[in-house]
């Protein structure tokens, strides 16, 4: 059976609590139907993130865009997973692309970040994807193949680790893989962990990432193994994200 579709919006570093009015929109509409067969999933900046729950309650989980890999001690700015839970958060986000790229975020540390997530009762999102020149080399699948080999845990449950692959150069781009690309590289993805975690590995939801809109989703959200979306600039629209939510099939 596939698993039940996640459509996450990733409000990267925007939003300040004057726009908490789409996230009350977002709920009224959740509220009304929308979350039905779905799941339905913001991240906030942290600021944000004890009002959205307040907001979203039980019909929208929030997560976090990153943790740290410690559950606690001397590391200033950073948030450790159980923060994230002590204030609602149901998943975190860990090895996003512009982590990995503004903060030099290897694959072992996201691997850490994952079980640390996990540790705590969180669900890990993971991310994964190859950058532009990586796909002009025709590398794309052995990026994924390392990322996917050293940034997930080995002590997988299907239920607790989410992969999203979102190919770094669309990502706030317009540019999107075609639909064949997608489903060859979802399906590479699947074999993998199938491959590594048996059959814990089929109820990994894996998620498409990378200028997902209105108008393209429910193209990428019907490919076979696409779970699911993790939107960033279209979710910070209560309108386009609610547009997406229901251009996802559900289970
Ligand atoms: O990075 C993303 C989500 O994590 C995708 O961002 P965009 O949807 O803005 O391309």
């Amino acid at each position: 059976m596939a698993p039940t579709p996640l459509i996450a919006g990733n409000w990267k570093m925007n939003g300040l609590l004057k726009e908490l009015g789409e996230l009350q929109t977002l709920a009224e509409a959740a509220g009304a139907g929308l979350n039905q067969g779905r799941d339905i999933l913001i991240c906030p900046p942290a600021t944000m993130l004890s009002a959205s729950f307040g907001i979203l309650g039980n019909h929208v989980a929030v997560g976090g865009q990153d943790c740290h890999s410690a559950e606690s001690g001397a590391h200033t700015g950073d948030i450790s997973a159980a923060m994230l839970k002590d204030v609602g958060a149901r998943y975190v986000i860990v090895g996003h692309s512009e982590r990995r790229a503004d903060h030099g975020e290897s694959d072992e540390l996201v691997r850490a970040k994952a079980e640390a997530a996990m540790a705590a009762g969180l669900i890990a999102v993971i991310c994964i994807g190859e950058t532009e020149a990586e796909r002009d080399a025709d590398a794309t699948i052995d990026v994924l193949a390392r990322q996917l080999a050293s940034s997930l845990p080995d002590d997988m449950d299907g239920n607790r680790v989410v992969v999203a692959y979102e190919p770094v150069w669309a990502i706030g781009t317009g540019k999107t893989p075609t639909a064949d690309d997608v489903r060859h590289i979802h399906d590479f993805i699947r074999r993998t962990l199938v491959e590594r975690f048996g059959d814990a590995g089929n109820g990994v939801r894996i998620l498409y990432g990378g200028s997902v809109k209105p108008g393209n989703a429910a193209e990428l959200l019907a490919i076979d193994n696409v779970d699911g979306a993790l939107v960033g600039g279209a979710s910070l629209k209560a309108s386009d994200f609610i547009a997406i939510c229901q251009a996802s099939p559900t289970a």
